[in-house]
Parts: structure tokens; sequence; C-alpha cells
């Protein structure tokens, strides 16, 4: 078992763990804005104000492709979709509470992966 073996268990370890917390984001009933890339015909000035558009289909597929490193690398942009989300919408408007709901749904998955790791 050389070390890039021990590596690639590792690394297969934390992409699991990361696809599950991803699963239940997705399940997620305030998920609906969040799952597929944001449509600029249907929000025009959002590519004008969101320098990094990410969602989660496009982190889904980062993950199957073994594109994160390490669990923090997914976590950043996991991040990222929810500071997108507060960067653009009023924090109390529909999509600015989801945003708010999920961040913290996932903060607690996100203690439980590394409590359990
Ligand atoms: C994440 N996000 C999604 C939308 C969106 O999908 N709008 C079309 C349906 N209302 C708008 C702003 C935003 O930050």
């Amino acid at each position: 078992k050389d070390e890039g073996d021990k590596d690639k268990k590792k690394k297969r370890k934390h992409t699991a763990a990361c696809r599950e917390i991803l699963r239940k984001l997705q399940a997620h009933e305030m998920a609906t804005w969040f799952l597929f890339p944001v449509d600029p015909k249907v929000v025009p000035n959002y590519r004008k104000v969101i320098k990094k558009p990410i969602d989660f289909s496009t982190i889904e597929n980062r993950l199957k492709k073994g594109r994160y490193k390490t669990a923090e690398g997914f976590m950043n942009e996991i991040l990222m979709v929810f500071d997108n989300c507060r960067l653009f919408n009023e924090d109390d408007s529909p999509i600015g509470r989801a945003g708010h709901a999920l961040r913290s749904y996932f903060d607690e998955r996100w203690a439980e992966l590394v409590r359990d790791n």
C-alpha cells in the first residue's frame, strides 16, 4: 500500500461523504433555485453581478469527475452558491430566505461530516 494508494483511498472517502451531503442539499425543499445554473435569459443582469456563478449540478459533475482534491475544495464551492445568493438577493426575499435556510442546513451537515471523520 504505497502513499499514492492511501491518498486515493482518502480522496474516495471524502468524495463519498461530500456526495452524500450534496444529495441531501439537492433533496431539500428550499433547493429549487440552486439546483441548476441561473438562466441569463430568465435573470438578465445575473452574470453582470455574479462573477462566479455556481450551482449544485455543476458541483455534482465536478465531484463525479474527481475535481476536488480535498473536501474543503468542495465546501468552498458550496459556500459560493450561498455567497452569490446573498449578493444578488435581498435577505427578506423568497430566494434570499431559501439561501439562508439552505446555508444553515449545510453547516449542520458539514459539522456532522467533520465530527464523523
Ligand atoms: C439562485 N438564484 C436563482 C434565480 C432564479 O432561478 N430565478 C428564476 C426563477 N425565479 C434568481 C436569483 C438567484 O440568486
